[in-house]
């Protein structure tokens, strides 16, 4: 069986997710290890990491324990779909394997049940990415070692919102005996404290800390419009 102990080292952490998606500037596998670096450096206590290709790169650059999954499309069930990619990520390095925990059917008729056997088998926990309560209960009766808000607004019969997902955190900590991590759309320090406050385990920031692209567009969109709506900013200078 895999090695818990792991767990204790995200009990009250931020872990950091350092992803760049198709066409992204920092898409890169040295890109990525150098964001998990300067992550780690600030403090990240994880980092949370897609690919194999990604994992083996971060894995050879830091010492902290590692989120593995595996994107493989963008509809329906793309996160870590199969026993195959749960496989590859934990043989790149991975510590825990996150994949989706939703009931939704998964590609070629792979189950849950067999991905989380593969990841057992492989030595790796399972990290449930579910987007309601129900998905998580199920994920702790079939074995699962975590269960992480991920995919709240992601599905479409889950709660779709601009903000984290901090009642399912309360919810989940309420009836589940496993560690709830928190994750998705956290983007200001007292979110994260919220979300520790509701019962979560330890906290995932993605975009907010690992993607300059988003991060500028929010600064320049608001500059903009407010340039737009207070012209002149300022009075020329005295000639
Ligand atoms: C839904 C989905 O595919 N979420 C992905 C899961 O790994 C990532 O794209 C997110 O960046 C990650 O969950 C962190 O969330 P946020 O970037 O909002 O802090």
């Amino acid at each position: 069986m895999p090695d818990t102990t792991v767990l204790e080292q995200l009990r009250g952490q931020l872990v950091v997710s350092c992803q760049a998606p198709p066409g992204d500037p920092l898409r890169s596998p040295d890109h990525i290890a150098a964001i998990a670096a300067a992550a780690v450096a600030g403090g990240a206590a994880a980092v949370r990491i897609n690919s194999p290709e990604d994992v083996r790169a971060v894995r050879s650059r830091v010492d902290v324990p590692i989120i593995g999954l595996w994107k493989d499309g963008t509809e329906g069930v793309y996160i870590t779909p199969t026993p195959r990619h749960v496989t590859a990520v934990v043989d790149a390095g991975a510590d825990i394997v996150a994949l989706d925990a939703t009931g939704r059917p998964r590609p070629g008729g792979a189950t849950l049940e067999e991905c989380v056997e593969a990841a057992h088998a492989a030595g790796a926990l399972v990290m449930a990415d579910v987007s309601v309560l129900e998905e998580g209960l199920a994920a702790e009766k079939i074995g699962c070692d975590l269960v992480g808000t991920t995919l709240s607004g992601y599905t479409p019969y889950s709660r779709q919102d601009h903000g984290p997902d901090l009642d399912l955190v309360a919810d989940l900590a309420a009836r589940l005996t496993l560690p709830v991590v928190a994750e998705g759309r956290i983007w200001t320090p007292e979110e994260a404290v919220a979300a520790l406050r509701n019962g979560a385990w330890c906290v995932v920031v993605g975009t907010a800390i690992t993607r300059p692209g988003v991060i500028t567009a929010r600064f320049a969109d608001a500059v903009t419009a407010a340039a737009a709506s207070v012209s002149p900013l300022r009075d020329e200078p005295a000639s």
